[in-house]
Order: C-alpha cells, then sequence, then structure tokens
C-alpha cells in the first residue's frame, strides 16, 4: 500500500539554488496524523506548498498516493485537499456555489453532493448561509467553508494549515471530529498549526522543523528519548527543548 505522502530528500524553496528547506525526509502512512512543527519561518508552508505542487523541488521528491506532480497533474491533484490558514474564497459564488464547484473537480455524484454538503452544514451550523455570498460571512465562517469544501470530496490525503484559528469552539469540536472520522476511514493527514497541545492530543507523529531542517520526528514517546526528556514531557516543552538546542 502506497504511503499517502512520501517526502524524500526534499530541498526547495523560492529561488532556484537558495533553498530554504534543505533534505527533508518524512513519510504519512494511510491512516496516519502527522503534525508539522517549527517556529515562524521554519519552512512549514514552504514544504506544504511543494506539496500542493505549487513550487518544483529543487532536490529530491514529493509523492502523493505514489504519484509525483508531473505524472498525472488532475490525478495528483484529486489526491489531496488542501485548507488553507486563510480563507480563499470567490466573492461572486454563493457557499453552495463553492461546494457545487469542488465536487466537480474532485468527480462526485449529484447524490454525494446533495448528502455530504447538507450533512456538513449542519455539522459546521451553516444551513442558513448555504445560499449566502463570501462577502456576508464572519471569518471563522469563510474559515468552515473552506473546512467544509476539503470534507466534502473526501480526498485520501488532507494539508491543513493552522485549521483551529479563527474557528468557535463548536466549529474546533466539529473539525476534530471530522478528522477523527476521516482517519478511522484510512485518510491521512498533515496539519500544521502552533497549537501545539491540540496536535499532542490528535497526532500519531511530529515532524519538527527547525531553520529549514527536520530537527526531530517520531512520535511523542521518541521525541522524548531522543531528546532525553522525562516520559510526561508535553508537547509544548518538548518542542522549547528540540528548537533551543535545535539543529543551526
Ligand atoms: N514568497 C516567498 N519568497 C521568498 N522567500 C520566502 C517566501 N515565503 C517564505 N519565504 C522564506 O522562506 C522561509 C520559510 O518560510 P515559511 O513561510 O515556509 O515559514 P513557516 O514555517 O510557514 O512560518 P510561519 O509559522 O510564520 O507561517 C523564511 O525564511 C521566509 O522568509
Amino acid at each position: 500500500m502506497a504511503n499517502a505522502l512520501e517526502i524524500s530528500n526534499l530541498s526547495g524553496g523560492y529561488i532556484w539554488n537558495r533553498p530554504v528547506i534543505h533534505d527533508l525526509d518524512f513519510t504519512i502512512a494511510q491512516g496516519e496524523m502527522i503534525g508539522l512543527i517549527g517556529l515562524n519561518g521554519a519552512g512549514k508552508s514552504t514544504t506544504i506548498k511543494h506539496i500542493l505542487g505549487l513550487l518544483a523541488p529543487q532536490k529530491g521528491s514529493v509523492r502523493v498516493m505514489g504519484l509525483a506532480t508531473g505524472d498525472n497533474t488532475s490525478e495528483y491533484r484529486s489526491s489531496f485537499a488542501y485548507v488553507p490558514e486563510a480563507p480563499e474564497l470567490y466573492e461572486e459564488l454563493t457557499i453552495r456555489e463553492h461546494l457545487r464547484m469542488s465536487a466537480i473537480a474532485y468527480g462526485l455524484t449529484e447524490e454525494q453532493f446533495e448528502q455530504r454538503s447538507a450533512s456538513l452544514a449542519e455539522q459546521f451550523d451553516m444551513t442558513d448561509k448555504l445560499d449566502a455570498f463570501p462577502q456576508t460571512l464572519s471569518k471563522g465562517m469563510r474559515q468552515k467553508v473552506m473546512i467544509m469544501n476539503a470534507f466534502l470530496v473526501e480526498p485520501p490525503l488532507y494539508v491543513i494549515d493552522e485549521p483551529f484559528l479563527g474557528l468557535d469552539p463548536l466549529g474546533i469540536r466539529s473539525l476534530l471530529d471530522l478528522m477523527a472520522r476521516r482517519k478511522k476511514e484510512g485518510a491521512s493527514f498533515l496539519i500544521s498549526s502552533h497549537i501545539l497541545s491540540t496536535l499532542e492530543t490528535y497526532c500519531d507523529r511530529y515532524v519538527v522543523l527547525h531553520r529549514g531542517k527536520i530537527a526531530a520526528k517520531g512520535t511523542l514517546d521518541e521525541l522524548r528519548q531522543s531528546a532525553g526528556e522525562a516520559p510526561d514531557t508535553t508537547l509544548d516543552d518538548l518542542f522549547y527543548t528540540i528548537v533551543k538546542g535545535g539543529a543551526s
């Protein structure tokens, strides 16, 4: 069974021959949830842009469900859904039209679209907003639309950047419930967040980026062992130890 995500020896960035991420190696198995953590500027968004195919590797490779970006762009693109940190919506389309557009792009049937969009709207308390335009929504509601779009299409891999920012407590609960359900069904997650206490509850493993390199990776126990920390050390404290003494 192919890994959902396989990043091998990846170096890349914005200017050719001036990489900002260096020799990254990590995988996400099917059904696994990985937390990508690091300080501001560590390289998390740059790594995500490589996964999305917005940046080309300067060295190494990125594979999603066994496919590289160049293999078959539309198949590669439909292997994952991405939730960006800041909502990106079309002001001239209603929320229902956004969902329909995703459904068409990912080849959902009309029945799947109807059933899933109604259920997601209910979970995120957005049923009465389906025919609204984005400019009439609050910031958190706009973020909910991005999340609903991603969960509508049920891809094998979800790439989610700072999912908890801007959501109310009910929205956070609905998102975590959905993530847990899709994970049980075999979907994989790469979640980049600074909210380490929430990641600690939900993720199977972590990749700690520091100055564009992997400073540590593994389960919470593995991170504790390699940092020489006690078995009850929190992810927050471990992260602090790793980046304080971390890779240069
Ligand atoms: N569009 C860009 N052009 C050139 N350099 C960039 C660009 N975006 C980011 N960088 C640089 O790449 C490096 C990694 O930045 P990146 O945005 O990946 O960090 P991050 O870990 O996502 O940080 P944050 O937690 O603040 O979102 C930084 O040195 C940053 O200055």
